[in-house]
């Protein structure tokens, strides 16, 4: 069973930031097991969509790009690993909070966090067996030119993570947008945020 811990108040987390939503909406967190509101998550609408998007349009961009989106994929791999062993530290805070906001059992839940952890590691390995394939030249049958293969991140990218895993599965899709080099704006499941919200 989940222990009673203090469910965190958030706004949304942009450019760095948490910011009220522009249009001041809030969406009711009900505990599926007793039926309680216990809190509530701020409700973006299209107006804070544009700000994100825009913010991570200016982080891709920030030092043309060596910050983030054109640095190595060992400099990358460093956050990840960071991201996997802050979430072990914390696992036992994070898994009561995904009991307590979707309503699994806990033994499930302090699964999903050991999997997000090690999902974050899988990325990290993938990110930095990113720079020995960078260039990678492709023959050719002409002498006369030259070709080579090279990995860059699309871009902007925008998550929708769905309720019953919320953690794993917005990890599933924030650990490879980062370690590609990608800016992810994430939207968690209006059913199940908290725990998301907790951690980013
Ligand atoms: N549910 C799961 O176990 C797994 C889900 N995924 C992926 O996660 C994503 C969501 O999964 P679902 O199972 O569909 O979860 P779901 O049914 O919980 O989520 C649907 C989410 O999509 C949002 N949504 C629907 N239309 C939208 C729109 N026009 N704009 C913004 N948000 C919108 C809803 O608000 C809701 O939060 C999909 O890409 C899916 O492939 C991947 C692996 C497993
Ligand atoms: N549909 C989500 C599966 C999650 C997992 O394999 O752990």
């Amino acid at each position: 069973m989940a222990m009673a811990i203090p469910i965190p108040s958030r706004q949304l987390f942009i450019n760095g930031e948490w910011r009220e939503p522009v249009l001041k909406k809030r969406i009711p967190i009900v505990n599926p097991t007793t039926e309680e509101i216990v809190g509530d998550i701020p409700a973006a609408t299209a107006e804070d969509v544009e700000l994100a998007v825009d913010a991570a349009r200016q982080a891709l961009s920030r030092n043309k790009g060596k910050d983030w989106s054109s640095a190595s994929g060992a400099f990358r791999a460093k956050y990840l690993r960071a991201i996997a062993a802050k979430i072990t530290e914390r696992k036992s805070e994070l898994a009561n909070l995904e009991t307590i906001d979707c309503g699994k059992p806990l033994e499930e839940a302090v699964w999903d966090i050991d999997d997000v952890a090690g999902c974050f590691e899988y990325y990290a390995d993938l990110a930095e067996g990113l720079d020995a394939k960078q260039k990678a030249p492709v023959s050719l049958p002409m002498e006369n030119f030259k070709s080579y293969v090279l990995k860059e991140p699309i871009g902007v990218v925008g998550l929708i993570t769905p309720w019953n895993y919320p953690l794993l599965m917005a990890t599933w899709k924030v650990a490879p947008a980062l370690a590609a080099g990608c800016a992810a704006i994430l939207k968690p499941s209006e059913l199940a945020s908290v725990y998301v919200l907790k951690f980013y």
